[in-house]
């Protein structure tokens, strides 16, 4: 089995290391990874500029193939594939922060999972906990392993990846969850440069309800959170009451 192993943390994050080192329980594993950390650029994809592949010895991975790109996690699996060679399994992560509800939409961890899975090839994103003292990645990477070769045996539907998150420390058990309503409450931090030039930051603030049944309620209680997420965007349930309203135009 061939196992493509991806993040947005960067090449050199210790998070991707323990995942791709444990992933060779599992077949061939080759890493393709941003040279630097790409946290929350979402699904982008670089259109407006060359890429750069390049072998990446001294990231620590042995003699599995690992290469950085000059681009976002989605670029890396694009790329990994194109040169590569299409795998059997995507992976990406482990990220170092979870990844709830909406958070998904800025993701860059889920990103390459959703590139993955737009590829036609099953895909998982990991993502931890950090706000524990010590970050378990290699408690973390033992059970990506145990979930990735379930997924390899049950498979995936086509357009459907899985969105895991640990919680920090020993997990307690897994619970498999619907996304909650977390995110991140953004300011615009306003400031002024040397030249008294406005400059702008966004800083956001965790928060989301704790419902019984969703990612953030399974972390926060000590328990891997397993998300079966689709690409498929629809509001099906809206779709009658939408042909309603089209009658009046
Ligand atoms: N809207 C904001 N989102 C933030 C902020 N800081 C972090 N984040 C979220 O973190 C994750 C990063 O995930 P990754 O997989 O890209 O590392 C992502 O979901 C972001 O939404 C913030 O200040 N504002």
């Amino acid at each position: 089995m061939r196992i493509l192993v991806s993040n947005d943390d960067g090449i050199f994050s210790p998070g991707i290391k323990a995942l791709g080192l444990a992933m060779r329980a599992l077949g061939e594993v080759y890493v393709v990874a941003p040279d630097v950390e790409q946290s929350a650029v979402g699904h982008g994809i670089t259109v407006r500029r060359p890429l750069r592949f390049k072998h990446t010895a001294s990231a620590g991975f042995g003699e599995v193939p690992a290469y950085r790109v000059d681009g976002t996690p989605a670029d890396c699996v694009v790329l990994g594939v194109h040169l590569l060679g299409r795998p059997d399994l995507v992976v990406s992560g482990i990220n170092i922060g979870v990844n709830l509800g909406l958070d998904l939409t800025h993701s860059g961890t889920v990103a390459a999972a959703l590139e993955g899975t737009s590829l036609g090839i099953p895909s998982i994103a990991f993502s931890l906990d950090t706000s524990g003292e010590e970050l378990n990645f290699a408690e973390a990477a033992a059970w990506a392993v145990r979930i990735a070769r379930l997924v390899m045996a049950k498979g995936l539907p086509k357009g459907v990846l899985l969105n895991v998150n640990f919680p920090a420390g020993v997990p307690k058990g897994v619970m498999v969850t619907r996304l909650s309503t977390h995110h991140w409450e953004d300011k615009v931090v306003e400031r002024l440069d040397p030249e008294g030039r406005p400059y702008y930051w966004i800083a956001g603030t965790p928060v989301g309800e704790e419902e019984e049944g969703t990612d953030l309620f399974a972390v926060r209680r000590g328990y891997i959170s397993i998300t079966p997420v689709s690409l498929d965007f629809t509001a099906g349930e809206l779709l009658a009451e939408v042909r309603r309203w089209v009658a009046e135009l």
